[in-house]
């Protein structure tokens, strides 16, 4: 239930973590709350993997009946979005027979909509709260992962959306869950949340994320396929190897992350195949392309914007909702308590 706390929640402890899928996101994951005194138990399907995290100094189960058995107070699923459905019907039937223990489940999947249906379809939707750190490389696997990667970093939490003047809020996310992977994230990690809804965080993170990742490939076939293409790869300099970069993502991963979030990212890309066919159209005609150039000015300007307002939202009442009202707006939440959460915005409201 998202609303009808009444006094403040009493978050779940963050207590141990497991993390399921030891690749660049979870290995960093790992690696980070090891290093920050968590206790943490993970796990990989491959074991040449695990045995590199062993080496790394991690406690690692064999496998995911392993992990369960060490009975960690929250599982993060770290796995590829194609193994998410797989595994959460495995954690089921493992939770199943596990008997009274009662964990909380997240992720870090770049697509919120599909993993929370393939978590409720698993039986899980009522300990889900959705995770997704914004950070990453273009590199996969163990060997690439980092404790400095997810060190700070934001992340999208996302929740089942309250349904508002109905009072029905049933199979909204549970608070005390929440505010557990809020303070994992904003406690060892470091790290601040944006508390989304999922279509929320899909639609934005078509924008600053999977459109680019379309456009970086865009970019490096269109050198692949012209007659000059040795020439220009000799010359080619910063903003083509920055633009580039992120098309070095092993294509298999941007493939499933970029398909997952269709419904999002057709139409955002068809928005700017419109906005180019315009530029097109004035290099065509020698238009004037100002305000191209220029339309995102304030975007531009605003790029790393201090803290301008600072909000304490209680821990009480419908407080999720909140929380979702004051993200919705460019907040993120960046301390957590027992009684409230800190909330900062970046311009002034
Ligand atoms: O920096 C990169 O290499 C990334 O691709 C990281 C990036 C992104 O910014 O798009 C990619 C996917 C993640 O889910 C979050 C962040």
């Amino acid at each position: 239930m998202v609303s009808g706390t009444d006094g403040p929640v009493a978050a779940h402890p963050v207590g141990r973590v497991g993390v399921v899928g030891l690749g660049l996101v979870g290995g960093s994951l790992a690696r980070l709350l090891a290093e920050r005194g968590v206790d943490v138990v993970a796990t990989d399907v491959a074991p040449a993997t695990r045995e590199a995290a062993r080496a790394a100094g991690l406690t690692v189960a064999d496998d995911l009946a392993g992990l369960c058995a060490a009975r960690p107070d929250v599982v993060v699923l770290a796995v590829p979005l194609r193994a998410v459905r797989a595994t959460a019907s495995a954690l089921r039937d493992l939770l199943a027979a596990a008997g009274c223990w009662d964990p909380t489940v997240t992720d870090v999947g770049s697509v919120k909509g599909q993993v929370r249906a393939a978590m409720t379809d698993a039986g899980l939707g009522e300990r889900y709260v959705g995770g997704h750190p914004m950070a990453g490389t273009e590199h996969s696997g163990f060997e690439a992962s980092s404790r400095g990667l997810l060190d700070g970093a934001p992340w999208a939490v996302t929740v089942a959306a309250p349904v508002h003047g109905t009072g029905d809020t049933a199979g909204g996310t549970d608070p005390r869950r929440l505010a557990q992977v809020l303070g994992l994230i904003t406690g060892p990690l470091e790290g601040t949340a944006a508390v989304l809804t999922d279509d929320r965080h899909d639609e934005s993170a078509a924008l600053v994320s999977h459109v680019p990742h379309v456009l970086a490939t865009q970019l490096l076939n269109a050198v692949a396929g012209a007659p000059v293409r040795d020439v220009a790869l000799g010359l080619a300099a910063g903003s083509f190897r920055d633009g580039t970069r992120v098309a070095r993502t092993d294509p298999a991963r941007t493939e499933a992350m970029v398909a997952a979030n269709a419904a999002w990212v057709a139409p955002a890309l068809r928005k700017v195949v419109r906005d180019l066919e315009l530029v097109v159209a004035a290099l065509e005609t020698n238009a004037p392309l100002h305000g191209f150039f220029h339309a995102a000015d304030d975007v531009r300007e605003g790029g790393n914007a201090p803290v301008a307002a600072v909000d304490q939202v209680p821990l009480e009442g419908d407080w999720p909702a909140v929380l979702l009202e004051r993200c919705a707006a460019g907040g993120v939440v960046r301390h957590v308590t027992a009684a409230a959460a800190e909330v900062t915005f970046p311009r002034a409201r």
